[in-house]
């Protein structure tokens, strides 16, 4: 019979050197496995033989209560010697292939795994599961790499799929950032996800184990028993009238609840931004200090990270750590990401820093995170022919960043990953005049934070890293702007682009669910 696979969920890796002063070490595992704790590693890097193998004896003796099987960092003496379940190797240990014949037939064996490379040899040579890591910055382990970030390990779970290998993260794993890791470390051509985290110091560290071994459990059971592959809870079927009619809620939404939009943004169109979100009858804050955002992410309804001059780069990951922490929807702007090396660079370390709810583009921005050059951009605007494919670039870059996309332009096409939208509402004004995708970023903000407070608070964590439907939101958000600018384009009193900028502001704050409703133009592609 085959060995059953041993439950990486919630994987406890032991570190003496970490407990709070004054704090049992078998005490504080006791509370761990009490808190739900499913596998345990003994790691002991300065303890000698003997103390090693007393230390992993005496643990085995206590999981062994709570039928929790126990590995042994390292050293295959000492897991024969404490009767442990297997082992945990590192690079420089003993290979894979020798220890299976040391070990008993079924003994669990883990290697750590920093990269593809290793993985891969990792997966060849059978191993039961690959501990990836370091995933984000720990004191817990010198590291001697850059860290992965979701990125990295996401490329990892790729070598992964279709292995009988499995797969937990470590390094820096907290509660505050179990389920954006859990949804970010994705393989992206394999959609394969983590099965479980390892942690050290959030669990030995803690005065109170149980209580915080329990609270990780209770976010990883939500995480593995929700279905990741959905980006977004759907409130309606995806028909036109269905999409529209859930705008409407929204809109209204936005007047009842008046949410705080948060708002980092670039220094050319920051008064237009405030004043769009306002017209909509939501409530602008512009904030860029890092030390602000923890406080921020509890008030804000939803946040915008518009791109444009990245001046404020710390208080944009910060800001989006806290709001993917506190559950609430982020837009990201990615604004002239194709432009410079620096903007890629910057955009690739922000959305592996944090979950985006929506990325928002024109065609040149989105064609740039999507890795293709058909659409360029110029400075910040879309140059070139429209994609042959526009449904397939959003589409497949939706389900690669597990966000909606919007790619703007004179057709709008949304995305969640299964389905396609376009929009063909909106004026060719919009093209002159600054700061048109930006405000429809504000926008689609408000709709996100109104989608959030729309659907009602789940009783029990459900794994999400948001809740509502943000594909309705995204379409929200583009259809206040673009049938405002419709209104406003054929105002008497607009005779150019100057005039036309009040006459949007005027025209979103006169928007009605009736305006909605009767020019809204969306086509379901998919
Ligand atoms: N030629 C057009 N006709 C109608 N609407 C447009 C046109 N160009 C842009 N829009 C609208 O303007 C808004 C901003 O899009 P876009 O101009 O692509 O953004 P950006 O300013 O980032 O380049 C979107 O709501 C889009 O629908
Ligand atoms: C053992 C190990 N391997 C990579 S990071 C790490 C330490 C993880 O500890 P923590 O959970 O305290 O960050």
């Amino acid at each position: 019979m085959p060995k059953p696979p041993v439950d990486l969920a919630l994987y406890l890796v032991t570190g003496r050197g970490l407990l709070p002063p004054g704090k049992d070490y078998y005490e504080s595992l006791e509370e761990s496995l009490q808190g739900g704790v499913t596998l345990v590693q003994v790691r002991e890097k300065k303890a000698d033989t003997a103390e090693f193998l007393e230390v992993a004896v005496r643990t085995v003796g206590i999981c062994n209560k709570y039928n929790v099987p126990v590995l042994i960092n390292d050293r295959i003496d000492i897991c024969l010697a404490s009767g442990a379940a297997g082992v945990h190797l590192g690079q420089t240990d003993m290979p894979i292939s020798i220890a299976r014949q040391l070990l008993p037939k079924d003994a669990i064996i883990g290697i750590s795994a920093g990269n593809v490379d290793e993985a891969r040899v990792a997966r060849d040579a059978g191993a039961d599961y690959v501990g990836i890591g370091a995933l984000w910055w720990t004191e817990s382990k010198q590291l001697v790499k850059d860290v992965l970030g979701v990125r990295g390990v996401g490329a990892i779970l790729d070598v992964l799929a279709g292995s009988p290998t499995r797969s937990v993260a470590i390094g820096g794993i907290k509660s505050t950032n179990l389920l954006r890791s859990m949804h970010g470390a994705v393989g992206p051509d394999s959609s394969r996800t983590l099965d479980g985290v390892a942690v050290i110091s959030e669990i030995v560290g803690s005065t109170t184990p149980k209580a915080a071994a329990a609270n990780l459990k209770k976010l990883i059971t939500a995480f593995l028993g929700s279905s990741p592959s959905i980006i977004t809870i759907a409130s309606g079927p995806r028909t036109p009238e269905a999409l529209v009619s859930g705008v409407v809620k929204l809109f209204q939404t936005i007047r009842e609840e008046t949410p705080i939009i948060h708002q980092i943004t670039n220094n050319v169109t920051i008064n237009s931004l405030a004043n769009i979100t306002i017209a909509l009858r939501a409530s602008p804050i512009m904030a860029t200090t890092p030390a602000e955002m923890e406080d921020l992410a509890k008030i804000g309804g939803a946040l915008l990270v518009n791109f444009g001059t990245i001046t404020d780069k710390a208080g944009m990951l910060a800001a989006g750590h806290h709001y993917n922490r506190n559950k609430k929807p982020i837009v990201f702007d990615p604004v002239g990401v194709g432009a410079t090396a620096y903007r890629k660079a910057a955009a690739k370390e922000i959305l592996n820093t944090w979950q985006a709810t929506v990325i928002k583009g024109n065609g040149g921005e989105i064609g740039s995170l999507y890795g293709s050059s058909e659409v360029a951009s110029r400075g910040v605007d879309s140059v070139g022919q429209a994609f042959s494919d526009p449904a397939k670039v959003v589409r497949e870059l939706a389900r690669r960043e597990r966000c909606v996309v919007v790619m703007t332009g004179k057709h709008d096409y949304v995305s969640d990953g299964e389905h396609v939208l376009r929009l063909s509402n909106g004026h060719e004004l919009l093209e002159n005049i600054t700061g048109a995708g930006c405000m429809a970023g504000s926008c689609v903000a408000a709709f996100c934070a109104a989608a959030r407070l729309a659907q009602p608070e789940p009783k029990d964590e459900d794994g999400r890293l948001v809740r509502g439907d943000m594909l309705v939101a995204a379409i929200g958000g583009i259809l206040a702007l673009s049938i405002a600018s419709e209104f406003a384009a054929a105002r008497t009193d607009v005779h150019g682009s100057g005039t036309f900028l009040p006459a949007l502001i005027d025209e979103v704050y006169n928007l009605t669910p009736e305006k909605l409703l009767s020019k809204a133009k969306i086509e379901v592609l998919q």
